[in-house]
């Protein structure tokens, strides 16, 4: 009952001082001021006082999650995947810059949805959010390979904006932090070596010059420095880093430009990097899984996950990026033609190093930016594959969708969204 009380009327005023009975009977805590107030709640949330927890017998629904960038790309698939997978979850409470209309829809379920429009890099904001949640999903995130917004802008979102959440655990008391990091921070790096089935321990050199990699390498190095940080109350903080290699389905907004590409181009792609350039791809149902799994097993399996990376990984087959996305263009009607790239390499790199020149002289005037630069061409032209068991043994992780439900899911929603190019 406090529980709900205090995590849902974060802006009423408090009396001055708080008693906390069990049954009626013993006085259990005595509190004043509002951070006495949080970390109490927290305390009641961690299962200090499960005479509490038990009370009103609504053991079954007693979780606060808290997702960061709920409304983007994954974290829609995140905060659907919760609602349907976690039955534990009492109140989901969606954070994002831009709220997405589709959450009024899921506001009449039986779990509390709550949408808090707010910005990463605002502290006080994300405290706010934060106080009171168990776990914390940390998925926001600016997403740029392009150049369509300054390395300052990047590297304030996803670091400083990871600081802040990290921070926000600490004081409010919040234990469990999953954080979605990427396979970029490991690679591809600028040298075009090739990662071939790897995994999480395999050697790599990972070199960052990029804003997008350095910044999720800095953030996901904070987020595994805080595991074992002292949390309000004085448990320890439990933090793990989730890294997915190129995420498809539903919602993509790259596949949808290449679908817009190839229909204004008469239904046709052309072939640009070499077909034995494997890509590591991932659906986004699974990488949601994944994350919900994470979020669920932290709290048992602290000692063995605390402070772990782990790659996102499904049955999705090792192709070329063209050819993969073939596999969802290709049943709405695009065809990609060559079986080799139809420009030599050399007038490739030429020609995003004419976009780059071109960005930097036309900034900051330029309104969109192509998808052909020095970085987007090195990523595409180097293989970066994972085969990695790890999510398994350590969570019990499997795909909760086959490639074919995948493929299916993804082909259905380009053709609903974009209708059919035939
Ligand atoms: N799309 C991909 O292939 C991959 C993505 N990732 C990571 O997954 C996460 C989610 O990526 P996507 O869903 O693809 O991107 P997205 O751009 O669709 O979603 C990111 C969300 O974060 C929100 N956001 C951005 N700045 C914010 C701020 N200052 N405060 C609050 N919210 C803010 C955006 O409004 C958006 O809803 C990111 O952290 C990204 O680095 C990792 C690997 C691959
Ligand atoms: C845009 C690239 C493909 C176009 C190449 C061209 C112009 C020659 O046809 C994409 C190729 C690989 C993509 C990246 C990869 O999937 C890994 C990623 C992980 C992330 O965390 C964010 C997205 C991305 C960097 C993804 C971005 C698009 C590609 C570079």
């Amino acid at each position: 009952m406090l529980t709900v009380a205090a995590s849902r009327n974060r802006s009423a005023p408090w009396p001055p001082a708080l008693s906390l009975r069990a049954s009626g009977q013993q006085t259990l805590l005595r509190v004043t001021g509002d951070w006495g107030r949080w970390q109490l709640a927290t305390q009641v949330n961690q299962g200090l006082f499960p005479q509490l927890d038990m009370a009103g017998s609504e053991q079954a629904q007693k979780l606060v999650y808290l997702v960061t960038g709920g409304c983007g790309f994954l974290g829609e698939h995140v905060v659907r995947m919760l609602l349907q997978h976690e039955p534990r979850l009492r109140e989901l409470r969606v954070f994002d810059l831009h709220l997405g209309p589709w959450l009024e829809e899921l506001k009449t379920g039986p779990v509390q949805v709550t949408a808090i429009q707010g910005d990463v890099t605002q502290a006080h904001e994300v405290a706010a959010a934060v106080a009171g949640a168990h776990v914390v999903i940390h998925t926001a995130g600016l997403v740029d390979v392009f150049g369509r917004t300054s390395p300052e802008t990047i590297h304030k979102v996803n670091v400083q904006g990871t600081q802040n959440v990290i921070e926000a655990c600490v004081q409010t008391g919040t234990r469990f932090l999953v954080y979605t990091s990427s396979m970029e921070v490991v690679g591809p790096n600028i040298k075009g070596h090739p990662f071939y089935r790897g995994n999480e321990d395999t050697p790599y050199e990972a070199v960052h010059k990029h804003p997008y990699p350095c910044s999720k390498a800095l953030a996901e190095q904070l987020v595994l420095e805080a595991n074992g940080r002292k949390v309000c109350g004085g448990l320890p903080l439990v933090t793990c880093a989730l890294r997915p290699t190129g995420i498809y389905g539903e919602g993509h907004q790259i596949m949808r430009d290449f679908y817009r590409q190839g229909l204004r181009m008469g239904g046709r792609l052309f072939r640009a990097i070499p077909a034995s350039v494997e890509h590591g791809r991932v659906y986004v149902g699974n990488v949601a899984w994944m994350h919900v799994l994470v979020a669920r097993e932290l709290e048992r399996r602290a000692a063995l996950m605390g402070g772990q990376v782990y790659f996102c990984y499904d049955h999705s087959p090792y192709k070329s990026y063209e050819d993969f996305n073939m596999e969802f263009l290709g049943p709405c009607g695009l065809q990609l033609l060559g079986t080799r790239p139809l420009l030599p390499y050399w007038l490739l790199v030429l020609l995003a190093a004419l976009n780059a020149l071109l960005q930097w002289l036309l900034r900051p005037r330029l309104l969109s930016a192509p998808m052909l630069n020095p970085y987007t061409l090195a990523v595409a032209n180097t293989t970066f594959t994972v085969s990695t068991d790890k999510a398994q043994r350590h969570f019990g992780y499997k795909p909760l969708f086959s490639w074919e439900e995948s493929r299916t899911r993804t082909i259905l929603w380009v053709q609903t969204t974009e209708g059919s190019a035939r």
